[in-house]
């Protein structure tokens, strides 16, 4: 199954592309990255997902839905935006019962007990808490919902290391227990190692790669050997960057086969490598989806 699907879609603001020509097909269950360079239109597709922005050009549908189309549709949906908004005039506990109201499948206890584990003060007004604890507000909100497909847009921006990882382990045990989908946009590759096993790299506009994680560090490969053209690779090598010193020549490909080449010494990537390359090069040859299936 499938809980976001995407053809062709953009998103224009005046003359400017912000998203363009976006294929995406996320499949359900899944934690799924979203990285790439600031203004590279992470939350521009956040944002067309959530029914908070419609496409300039193409489609997408959320759930089996197009997004914000209805009180079904935004039941199914969870959304954490940004700069996570909350109403600075009512307490903690009056966004709780807000959430009650407005969502069929809330889960109070989910709410309060996290709230309490939080040290959260339920008398407590929103617009006096700190960032952080404004965060953890929005996001326990966004979990008690239980919504088939959560979207959070850079949601532990403003957690400390400690409350991170937390958040995370819910996060994934919501994954394991309740067949939660996630799409998280996050700066911090390390985060996304431990949670993501779906990834999606975005620079400038475009989707750059997109797979199973599992898939990706599978097929990317550095070939490390003596200085060569890069031309006389074989046509199932890819290049996605490349550096040479005097003697020697250091290349990431996606590689369609094993590569049997003897000169070349063969490594694997982290998916911090991996990230790294794509957003460095944004002409880097973009994968066939197929081939990473
Ligand atoms: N409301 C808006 N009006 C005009 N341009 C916008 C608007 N919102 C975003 N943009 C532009 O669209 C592009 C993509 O922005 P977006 O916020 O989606 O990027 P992002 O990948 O989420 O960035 P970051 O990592 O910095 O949060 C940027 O060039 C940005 O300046």
């Amino acid at each position: 199954m499938t809980v976001l699907r995407a053809q062709g879609l953009g998103k224009k603001y005046k003359r400017r592309w912000a998203l363009s020509g976006c294929a995406l097909d996320i499949p359900a269950g899944h934690v799924s990255g979203l990285v790439g360079p600031n203004g590279a239109g992470k939350s521009t597709l956040l944002n067309l997902a959530a029914g908070m922005l419609t496409p300039t050009a193409g489609t997408i549908e959320v759930c089996g839905g197009v997004p914000g189309s209805g009180p079904g549709q935004l039941a199914k949906v969870g959304f954490v935006a940004q700069n996570t908004p909350v109403y600075p005039g009512l307490t903690v506990a009056e966004h709780l019962r807000l959430g009650a109201h407005l969502n069929p499948r809330w889960d109070d206890a989910l709410a309060r007990d996290r709230v309490d584990r939080l040290g959260l003060d339920p008398a407590q007004h929103a617009g006096k808490l700190s960032g952080g604890q404004r965060a953890q507000l929005a996001l326990t909100i966004g979990l008690a919902k239980r919504p088939e497909l959560l979207l959070l847009d850079e949601p532990v921006a403003a957690l400390d290391p400690l409350a991170r990882r937390e958040f995370l382990a819910d996060l994934m045990e919501a994954v394991a227990e309740h067949g939660l989908s996630v799409v998280l946009s996050s700066h911090l590759v390390s985060d996304l190692e431990r949670v993501c096993d779906h990834l999606i790299v975005l620079v400038d506009s475009q989707v750059r790669v997109v797979g199973e994680v599992e898939d990706l560090l599978d097929s990317h490969l550095r070939l490390t050997g003596p200085r060569r053209d890069l031309d006389t690779l074989p046509a199932d090598q890819h290049v996605v960057s490349a550096s040479h010193t005097d003697r020697q020549t250091t290349v990431l490909v996606r590689a369609e086969a094993p590569v049997l080449d003897p000169t070349w010494t063969v490594g694997r990537l982290t998916l911090e490598d991996l990230v790294l390359a794509y957003m460095s090069n944004p002409t880097a040859a973009r994968p066939a989806l197929e081939v990473l299936r």
